[in-house]
């Protein structure tokens, strides 16, 4: 599946325009961090302004090691009408800790939408910025009871996932995401020549928002409808040629 993380309600109106390229809109505030919150009245416009058969994801943000504080800010995205909840586990240290904020979310946004969907998100560049190891990801979220792990990057300083977490490590994490039981997904400045290494390792979501913005910018660019269909003509191009090769071997 192919996410796409507009900042404002004129990008999910670009994003609408492309809306048979993509699968997931993803709300965030780019200024406020790597998976910064918008607002709630944000969320609400975007929800009314994308197909309705397209589901809304909204970020909690780079969240503290604070569980009540970040149950509740995740409710408010789901009451604003995000079925996506994205958590990025920024100020969790340990996986203890990472547990604890996430089962938080997962009652707190369940128990109001039980279909809705909880990604429980680490960072490439852990290493950087000392949150949780990002192969802990996987099993932060199947003992949280959340549906999907998720690697993005916290420094948008133009490195990206795999310079951080090599293709054999993001892997390692989609093997034990589905081991678990969790969609797999990853992030961070992914650029269509990532998506080979993506597709090959059984990545379940991309995420993207500088690479189909104008000039590869995600902060001064905006996102372009064409660029979104062309990520995904790519996406699509890499999945039948990645089931051609299996069928062929097999
Ligand atoms: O969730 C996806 C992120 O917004 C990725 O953004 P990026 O491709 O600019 O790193």
């Amino acid at each position: 599946m192919l996410l796409i993380s507009p900042d404002s309600v004129d990008e999910a109106l670009d994003c609408a325009k492309a809306a048979e390229h993509l699968d997931i809109v993803d709300v965030k505030k780019p200024d406020e961090g790597s998976l910064g919150a918008n607002f709630p009245w944000i969320i609400r416009e975007i929800r009314d302004a994308v197909p309705a058969d397209k589901p809304v994801s909204a970020t909690v943000g780079d969240v503290p090691y604070k569980p009540g504080t970040v149950a509740q800010a995740a409710l408010g995205a789901a009451v604003s009408g995000a079925t996506y909840i994205k958590v990025g586990l920024y100020g969790c240290t340990t996986p203890d800790q990472a547990i604890d904020v996430m089962r938080g979310v997962v009652r707190a946004v369940k128990d109001y939408r039980p279909d809705a969907f909880v990604v429980a998100s680490g960072y490439a560049d852990a290493h950087r910025i000392g949150c949780v190891n990002p192969l802990a990801l996987p099993d932060i979220a199947r003992r949280s009871g959340s549906d999907a792990a998720m690697l993005d990057t916290a420094i948008k300083d133009g490195t990206r996932l795999f310079d951080h977490v090599p293709p054999d490590v993001c892997a390692e994490f989609v093997r034990l995401a589905h081991e678990a039981d969790l969609l797999a997904a990853l992030a961070g400045s992914v650029k269509a020549g990532d998506l080979g290494e993506l597709t090959r390792i059984g990545t379940d979501i991309v995420g993207v928002r500088g690479a189909v913005c104008e000039g590869g910018d995600r902060n001064a660019g905006r996102i372009q409808p064409e660029l979104v269909a062309a990520f995904r003509a790519e996406m699509d191009r890499h999945a039948r040629e990645y089931a051609a090769t299996v069928a062929t071997a097999s």
